[in-house]
């Protein structure tokens, strides 16, 4: 485990997200055999598996994308197994993905300000009966999405279209954008794909800040060297199954998932 890691480690406390016996079938496709695992307070625990191991089966059915075949999910204690994506998101879960689609004709800024949670302006009544409320909610997130661009080394850009950055600031700005509705656990969906190196120890760096923050991560990543730095512990998947979990020492070391990964077990 990392310096950082082992500094920064959690706390034992109930955890912010649960899986128990979670199983996903795809007709006779078993993607989710099984698998439980429990995510803790503080924490930046990965997610790591050969390809279709089911880890992005895995955060549909965490975020409320698609609903398990059976099983429970509990966020922060409450069940949500078979609640809908923005429910769970109002509940304090944020993810990203993999390839991050901000709206391109819209400033950083005005991205970031969207993900707002439970603006009075979204209502047509409120707009109409208390305009002087939405104008002063509005300078509220406009502030507030101002810091985040700012902690995610994007403020130079906050003024531009979306659609001039590259693919590692996309995903910065997915993360302030998730940021934005004070979510107490990140869905982390392979951060360093596709982004050159400087901008991966850019990412490094602010995903440390967030989880500092108090900020809880579930990370899936294929960057080894990524996940041994930031993560306090880690989950491996192999086929549908969860294989084994550890610190990333520890899971590099262990037979069954060398075995995983070389044997091609998907
Ligand atoms: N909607 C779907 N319909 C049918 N099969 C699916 C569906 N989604 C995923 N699968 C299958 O479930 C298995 C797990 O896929 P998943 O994408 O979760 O793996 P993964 O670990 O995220 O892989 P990768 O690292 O390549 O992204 C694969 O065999 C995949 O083909």
């Amino acid at each position: 485990m990392s310096e950082t890691a082992r500094q920064h480690g959690p706390q034992t406390h109930a955890p912010v997200l649960a899986a128990t016996n979670i199983t996903r079938r795809f007709g006779g496709l078993v993607a989710i055999n099984n698998v439980s695992f429990e995510v803790r307070p503080g924490e930046i625990l990965g997610l790591i598996g050969p390809n279709g191991a089911g880890k992005t089966t895995m955060f549909d059915l965490l975020a409320g994308s698609i609903l398990p075949t059976s099983g429970e999910i509990r966020l922060n204690g409450a069940l949500v197994s078979g609640e809908a994506a923005h429910l769970r998101i109002g509940r304090g879960l944020g993810r990203t993905f993999q390839i991050p689609r901000p709206l391109p004709n819209l400033t950083l800024i005005e991205n970031v300000m969207l993900a707002a949670q439970g603006q009075s302006g979204e209502r047509l009544l409120a707009n109409f009966l208390t305009p002087w409320r939405v104008a002063a909610e509005e300078k509220v997130a406009a502030k507030k999405a101002a810091d985040l661009l700012e902690l995610v080394s994007l403020t130079r850009l906050a003024h531009e279209p979306a659609r001039v950055l590259s693919g590692g600031q996309r995903k910065l700005l997915e993360l302030a954008r998730v940021m934005m509705a004070d979510p107490a656990i990140i869905l982390l969906d392979e951060p360093a794909a596709g982004v050159n190196a400087t901008l991966l120890e850019v990412i490094i760096d602010r995903v440390r800040d967030i989880n500092r923050s108090g900020i809880t991560f579930l990370l899936i990543e294929h960057n080894i060297d990524m996940v041994t730095r930031l993560c306090h512990r880690v989950l491996v998947m192999a086929s549908g199954e969860l294989l084994c979990e550890g610190t990333a020492d520890e899971v590099a070391r262990d037979p069954r998932v060398i075995e995983a990964y070389l044997g091609g077990a998907a």
